[in-house]
C-alpha cells in the first residue's frame, strides 16, 4: 500500500461523524490494507509484502508491538531537525520549533513545509543509502522497513544517521505523508482511533458475516437510510480482545483474523519472554468486595513496582532480545532453547538488567516456564519495606548498578502466575493461580487469606500497615487474570488516596540562583474528550501557555513544593528536550514524564482548564514506572473531587477553600523541603 494512500484515508478517520464510522472506515482501510500484498519497493519491483500488521500498529502511532521493548528514539529536536534539512536550505531547526510554538502539533508544522525542493539530495539522506526507502513513491512497508532500521542505530553516529534517514524519509513526502510521518515518529497519532476502535475494526472487518470488501457499499455506508450498524457479534469481538490481551500485539491479530478467523484467534497462547499488559484495580472498600464476591481473597498491597517476570529454564537460556521478527509474534518453544530470566516493567519495558538479583533469584528457584506478576519493593536490613521512592531508584537505571544494588536492598513479592510449566493460566481461578504461583515461588509468593466479613478483612489491612506495607488488595478468588483490564474483580484498600499521578504538560523557570532549572511544573490529567485533533493545539483557545496543555490533557495545578534541588536538576535535564512553546519564562512540553503528586483536597476552579485545582500540591516523586497514558485522567479527578466534597461538606465556608488560595500555595517557595 503506498504510504499517500495510508495517510489520506488516515487524515480522513478525523472527521467521521461517529464511533460507528469510523470502525466501519478503519475496517474498510484494514481489508484494503489485507488485500494489498503487492507494493513496488520504490524501483518498480514488485515486493511481496503483507501491509495490515503495519497498517494496524501505524493507526495506532505504533512502529513494534506494544510487547516488543524497542522504540524509535527520536526526540522532539532530532525530528525538527531533519524536517528543517528536508525542507531545504532556507528552513532552519529553530524555524521549524518557531512553527510549532504557532501551530502547536508538529504534523501541522509538517503538512506546511515544503519537503520537494531536496529530492534531488535523497541520496545523500540515508534513503538510498539504506536501499529501503529509495526513490520513487514511499509504500507503507518502505516507510516500516526504514523507521525498523532507524531504530537499531546505536553507539558513535547513530544521532546522525538517525537524522539522515528521516530526512530521507520527510524529503519524499507530500504533505499529508509528511503529516502523518511526523506524528508517527513522535508517537502522537492524534487520528482520533483508540486501541477500542481497532478491536472493533478488526472483527468487522474479518470476522463480520459477509466479507466487508464484498458488501454492498450503500449498506454499509447507510446510504440507503439506515442508521450505520456493525455486524460483528460479540463472540467474534471477544475473540479478537482474547487474543489481544495473549498477544499483545494488533498487527498479529489483524493478520490472524484475516487468516484464521475466530477459531485461529482462540488459539493464541502466551508466549514466555513476550509481556502482556498487567491487570489492574480500582480503589473500593471491604462492603464493596464482600457484596460483590462473597468470599474475598485478601493480599497486602506492596508499596514498590510492578514486575512481570517470565522464565524458561532450559539449556540455552537464551536473551530476550527483542531484535527479529519472531518475537513480534513469539518467543517460539522457549521450552527447546530456554530463556533467562526477564523482567518487565508495568509497561512492558525489559528492566532486567537493572534488577540483576531478582533475575538471580528467580533463576536459583524456578525449574519450569513460567510467567509471575508482583511487586518489587526495597527493603532495610531487618527486610522491613521502604518508600516506593526508594525502590525507583532502581529500577531503570542503567549505570552504576552493582553499587546500587549494594545501596538498596530489593524483595520480590509475586502475587500471580499466568503461566506454569506448558499451561496458560489466564482463564484459571484465582485460586488456582495462586495454588501454581506458590508451586513455582513459595518464598516469594505473597500470602492470600480468605475473609467473609469486614472485621478479617480490617485486621488484615492493620496488620499490613504495621509491618509498613501501602494497604490490601481485595480481590475475586474466582476471577480470571484479563491483562490490561482495570475491572471490579481487584479492589485496592489504602488509608488514604491524597496523590494523583500527573503528567507536566508546562513550566517555569526559577529565579536567581535557579534560573537555569525549571522551578514550577504545570500538571495534565489526560483527557480524552479535549478535542485531540483540531489541528490547532489550544494555544489559541486559552489565555496563556501555562493554561495552554496540548491537545488530550487538562490542567489541575502547577507544583513547585517537594523537589530538591538534585530532582530539579534532573526535572530540567529530562524535560528541555521537551519543550514545545516558550513565552517569556513560562515552557509547554509535550507529554513525556508522570509525576506523583500529594494534595490536600482538589477544588473546583476556574484557574485550570480541568476546572478543578490540586490544593496545596507536593511533589512527590517521578513514576518512573509508568507512561503517560498511564498518568490519572479527568474522570478520575473529578471523581476525586467529588470524593473530596462529599467528606468536606460539613467543612461548608472554609476560607481557604478558594480558587485564589490554590493558585498561591501552588508558588510557595520552599521546594528545598525534603
Ligand atoms: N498484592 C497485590 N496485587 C496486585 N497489585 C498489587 C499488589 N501489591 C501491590 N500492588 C500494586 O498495586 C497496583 C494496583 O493498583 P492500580 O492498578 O491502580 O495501579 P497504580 O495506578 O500503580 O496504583 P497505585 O498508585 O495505587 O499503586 C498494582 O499495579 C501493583 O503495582
Amino acid at each position: 500500500m503506498e504510504f499517500a494512500a495510508f495517510a489520506e484515508r488516515a487524515e480522513r478517520l478525523a472527521d467521521e461523524p461517529g464511533d460507528i464510522e469510523t470502525t466501519l472506515a478503519v475496517a474498510d482501510l484494514l481489508v484494503a490494507a489485507g488485500e494489498d500484498t503487492g507494493d513496488t519497493d520504490g524501483a518498480g519491483e514488485i515486493t511481496d509484502t503483507d501491509d495490515l500488521p503495519t497498517v494496524v500498529r501505524f493507526l495506532l502511532g505504533r512502529v513494534f508491538p506494544a510487547h516488543d521493548t524497542r522504540t524509535l528514539d527520536v526526540g522532539p529536536s532530532l525530528c525538527r531537525e531533519a524536517m528543517a534539512r528536508a525542507a531545504g536550505p532556507n528552513v532552519t531547526a529553530a524555524d521549524v520549533e518557531a512553527r510549532l510554538a504557532a501551530e502547536g502539533e508538529i504534523g501541522a508544522v509538517a503538512a506546511a513545509l515544503d519537503f520537494g525542493g531536496q529530492r534531488g539530495l535523497a541520496a545523500f539522506g540515508g534513503g538510498e543509502e539504506t536501499g529501503t526507502a529509495g526513490r520513487g513513491a514511499l509504500t507503507v512497508s518502505a516507510v516500516d522497513a526504514e523507521l525498523r532500521s532507524l531504530a537499531a542505530a546505536a553507539g558513535d553516529g547513530s544521532e546522525s544517521r538517525k537524522r539522515d534517514a528521516l530526512f530521507g524519509l520527510f524529503n519524499r513526502c507530500d504533505p499529508a505523508e509528511a503529516k502523518l510521518l511526523a506524528r508517527l515518529v513522535l508517537g502522537e497519532m492524534r487520528l482520533g482511533v483508540g486501541e477500542g476502535t481497532v478491536r472493533d475494526a478488526v472483527a468487522e472487518a474479518f470476522l463480520a458475516d459477509g466479507s466487508r470488501a464484498t458488501r454492498d457499499a450503500a449498506d454499509r455506508d447507510g446510504d440507503d437510510g439506515d442508521a450505520p450498524t456493525l455486524r460483528a457479534d460479540d463472540e467474534a469481538v471477544a475473540a479478537v480482545e482474547r487474543a489481544l490481551q495473549v498477544t499483545n500485539d494488533y498487527g498479529h491479530v489483524a493478520r490472524l483474523a484475516r487468516d484464521a478467523g475466530v477459531a485461529g484467534l482462540r488459539e493464541e497462547r502466551l508466549a514466555v519472554g513476550r509481556p502482556v499488559q498487567a491487570m489492574l484495580a480500582q480503589a473500593g472498600t471491604a462492603t464493596d468486595a464482600i457484596e460483590s464476591f462473597g468470599e474475598v481473597a485478601v493480599e497486602t498491597k506492596f508499596d514498590g513496582a510492578r514486575v512481570q517476570i517470565h522464565y524458561a529454564p532450559g539449556a540455552g537460556d537464551d536473551e530476550a532480545t527483542g531484535d527479529d521478527e519472531a518475537t513480534e509474534t513469539a518467543r517460539g518453544d522457549p521450552d527447546d532453547t530456554g530463556l533467562g530470566p526477564r523482567i518487565y516493567s508495568r509497561n512492558m519495558d525489559d528492566v532486567t538488567d537493572a534488577l540483576p538479583e531478582v533475575a538471580e533469584y528467580v533463576e536459583s528457584r524456578v525449574d519450569t516456564p513460567i510467567i509471575v506478576d508482583g511487586e518489587v519493593v526495597a527493603v532495610d536490613d531487618e527486610g522491613d519495606p521502604l518508600p516506593f521512592q526508594e525502590v525507583l531508584r532502581r529500577f531503570r537505571r542503567k549505570h552504576d548498578i552493582d553499587r546500587m544494588r549494594e545501596e538498596v536492598r530489593l524483595r520480590l513479592h509475586a502475587f500471580d502466575c499466568l503461566h506454569a510449566g506448558d499451561t496458560d493460566l489466564l482463564e484459571e481461578p484465582l485460586r488456582v493461580r495462586h495454588e501454581r504461583l506458590v508451586d513455582a515461588l513459595p518464598d516469594a509468593a505473597a500470602e492470600l487469606e480468605v475473609a467473609t466479613d469486614a472485621e478479617a478483612i480490617a485486621a488484615a489491612e492493620r496488620a499490613a500497615l504495621e509491618a509498613g506495607h501501602e494497604g490490601v488488595m481485595l480481590k475475586n478468588p474466582e476471577s480470571a487474570y484479563t491483562p490490561g483490564d482495570r475491572g471490579r474483580d481487584w479492589l485496592k484498600r489504602k488509608p488514604d488516596v491524597e496523590t494523583i499521578d500527573a503528567v507536566v504538560v508546562g513550566a517555569e523557570w526559577g529565579e536567581g540562583r535557579r534560573a537555569e532549572l525549571f522551578g514550577t511544573f504545570l500538571l495534565g490529567v489526560r483527557d480524552p474528550t479535549d478535542d485531540a485533533d483540531d489541528g490547532s493545539g489550544d494555544a489559541e483557545t486559552a489565555e496563556t501557555a501555562d493554561a495552554a496543555p496540548l491537545d488530550g490533557y487538562a490542567t489541575v495545578g502547577k507544583v513547585a513544593t517537594g523537589v530538591t534541588d538534585e530532582e530539579l536538576a534532573d526535572l530540567t535535564e529530562r524535560l528541555e528536550p521537551h519543550v514545545v512553546r516558550e513565552e517569556g519564562t513560562t515552557v509547554a512540553f509535550d507529554p513525556s514524564l508522570v509525576v506523583e503528586v500529594g494534595y490536600e483536597e482538589i477544588q473546583p476552579s476556574p484557574t485550570y482548564s480541568a476546572g478543578y485545582a490540586l490544593r496545596f500540591p507536593r511533589f512527590v516523586s517521578v513514576r518512573e514506572d509508568k507512561d503517560v497514558d498511564d498518568a490519572d485522567s479527568l474522570a478520575r479527578v473529578r471523581r476525586l473531587a467529588d470524593g473530596d466534597a462529599a467528606s468536606s461538606a460539613e467543612d461548608a465556608g472554609d476560607a481557604d477553600c478558594t480558587d485564589d488560595s490554590a493558585a498561591d500555595v501552588d508558588e510557595r517557595p520552599d521546594r528545598d523541603e525534603p
